[in-house]
């Protein structure tokens, strides 16, 4: 069974279907992330997930519960990270995680968590006198102190320098080495590339892909470039080498587009021309070629 299952899930605000018709299933231990432009349904789409908002039309199940209905059960065993600090600003860090605490049947130490997520020496201060990024680690100290079986994550980074970033991508990575399942929303591709099992691209509340990176890549990345600087003039042959989708010169550099082995075929072409190559890059498509050509916008429009 499915940890997370949802389909045809629209989410309609008046004419607006800010999720439309999304069909997608989360296996138990994969970490899967949700991309998208602005505005694409991200956050309406896991807030049906998390039970916080409710479908116009199509059915979800979470660990084989409604997520609305059976949200008293599934409180005890999936993890949100909230995303606003009003319900906690006269409390400090420790008295937050203690409240927490309580409200569940096995609740983990979480003065080891605090450690963790590297806030230890907060505890005594106010949620509300924290940094963005420090109020954001005790979010996920507080979605983390039930050690949930599924874990709900919006924005998991968007506030954190790049240390404590990458030190949240290690709690992310654990949580999966315990056999834990994650979903999350990020509007960082080398974030959905480090961490995701999957990615889902959403854009204007459709799920336009999901697949793992190297899946999304081969199938929607286009293609790669290699880089030559030849000790004679580009050959006009090189265009009909099996792979290469086109070739330019510019300056003396010869410049080589094409998919599969067209590299190791466009340099044995080149070795039986008795042409010698002085110089040479490659450069492969990555997430941001995915996410251009499946939305038409780069990411650094999107956030
Ligand atoms: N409560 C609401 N009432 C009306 N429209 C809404 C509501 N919530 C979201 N929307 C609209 O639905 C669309 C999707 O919004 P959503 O917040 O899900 O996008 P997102 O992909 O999370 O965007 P971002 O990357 O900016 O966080 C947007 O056009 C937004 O204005």
């Amino acid at each position: 069974m499915s940890v997370v299952s949802c389909r045809d899930v629209t989410r309609s605000f008046g004419d607006l279907a800010a999720v439309d018709g999304v069909s997608l299933s989360v296996e138990q231990n994969e970490v899967v992330g949700i991309i998208g432009p602005n505005g694409a349904g991200k956050t309406t789409l896991l807030n049906c997930l998390e039970g916080l908002d409710v479908p116009t039309s199509g059915s979800i199940d979470v660990l084989g519960f409604c997520p609305v209905k059976d949200a008293h059960v599934l409180a005890q065993r999936v993890g949100v990270q909230l995303q606003h600090a009003a319900l906690l600003p006269r409390l400090k860090v420790g008295e937050a995680l203690e409240l927490f605490s309580s409200f569940y049947a096995r609740p983990m130490p979480w003065r080891p968590l605090l450690e963790t997520l590297g806030i230890a020496a907060k505890e005594k201060s106010y949620v509300a006198k924290l940094s963005g990024g420090e109020r954001q680690r005790v979010f996920i100290a507080l979605a983390l102190i039930h050690d949930p079986e599924l874990l709900f994550l919006d924005e998991l980074t968007t506030s954190l320098d790049p240390q404590a970033r990458l030190a949240m991508w290690e709690v992310v990575r654990d949580i999966r080495r315990r056999g834990k399942t994650v979903v999350l929303t990020t509007h960082y591709m080398e974030e959905a590339e480090a961490l995701c099992d999957r990615v889902a691209i959403i854009n204007q509340g459709r799920l336009v892909a999901l697949d793992t990176v190297r899946g999304l890549i081969s199938a929607h990345g286009g293609d790669s470039t290699l880089r030559l600087t030849l000790d004679r003039p580009t050959p006009p042959t090189l265009t009909s080498v099996e792979g290469v989708s086109s070739v330019n010169s510019d300056n003396a550099v010869t410049i080589i587009r094409g998919r599969g082995a067209f590299a190791q075929n466009v340099l044995s072409h080149l070795t039986q021309a008795g042409a010698v190559v002085t110089d040479m890059t490659m450069s492969s498509p990555g997430m941001e070629e995915v996410f251009l050509n499946l939305t038409g916008r780069t990411m650094r429009e999107a956030p």
